[in-house]
């Protein structure tokens, strides 16, 4: 593990399992790594107020046919900035191994593809809200967003935020860009098959944790 901490990302599209997965990750780490390990999450993130309160306006179902476009790329902007500045570098500055369940590659594939954007666009506001601060490794579960949607309106009725709510041809060019990204940096990304069941899923994950953070498993 590298001196300054680990960051890593979790990305996906609706319904691929991130929350579920992270869960389950969080109870096999935390022995290992105790308090050098943070969970976050976007847009939000941990023990952060002022981002907190940027998830609750941009993720409200009220605002489904009035929100600009451009406000709700620039408001998930800002609250990444909030959580970079507030939460993820003084972990990583700590030695901390950082964990967040959606990143920048959301921003781009969402606001950039979803919404038409523009992924250069979207990526330039983003990196001059993160000033060079990407994922050591981001973790995509790939799920045919179709897929993932059905999930959620079968299990997850009372959490369904703004975006769940965009049509199937939005979730597809969300997919779509996230494939290019992932083939573009294939350094940075890998691909773990969300279709599998929930336990083998997690299984995937750990194996490349475990490899990533060089961890001591004798004892498991
Ligand atoms: N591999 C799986 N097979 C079947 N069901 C799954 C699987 N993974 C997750 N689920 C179920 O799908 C639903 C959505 O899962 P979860 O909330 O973990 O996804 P998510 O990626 O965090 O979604 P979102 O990005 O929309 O928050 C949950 O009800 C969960 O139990
Ligand atoms: C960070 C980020 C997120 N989104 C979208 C993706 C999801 O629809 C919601 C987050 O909900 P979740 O249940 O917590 O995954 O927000 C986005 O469009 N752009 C982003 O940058």
């Amino acid at each position: 593990m590298q001196e300054q901490g680990m960051f890593i990302s979790f990305e996906g599209p609706e319904g691929a399992g991130k929350t579920s997965v992270l869960r389950a990750i969080l109870e096999r780490l935390a022995p290992k790594l105790q308090d050098r390990l943070l969970i976050t999450r976007e847009p939000g993130g941990h023990d952060n107020a002022i981002a907190e309160r940027i998830r609750d306006v941009v993720l409200d179902p009220a605002y489904i046919d009035m929100m600009d476009p451009w406000t709700e790329a620039l408001l998930y902007a800002a609250s990444r900035r909030q959580h970079v500045e507030g939460t993820i570098k003084p972990a990583l500055a700590t030695g901390k191994v950082v964990i967040t369940d959606r990143y920048v590659d959301s921003s781009i594939a969402y606001q950039g593809a979803g919404r038409g954007l523009g992924t250069d666009k979207i990526a330039a506001v983003n990196d001059f809200a993160i000033q060079g601060l990407y994922p050591n490794r981001t973790i995509y579960l790939d799920l045919d967003p179709q897929v993932g949607l059905d999930r959620i309106m079968q299990n997850r009725q009372n959490e369904i935020n703004r975006l769940d709510l965009d049509g199937i041809d939005f979730h597809r060019r969300v997919s779509a860009a996230y494939h290019e990204l992932a083939t573009a940096q294939s350094d940075r990304f890998v691909m773990i098959d969300a279709s599998q069941p929930l336990a083998k899923v997690i299984d995937d994950v750990w194996l490349v944790l475990v490899d990533l953070l060089n961890l001591d498993t004798s004892e498991d």
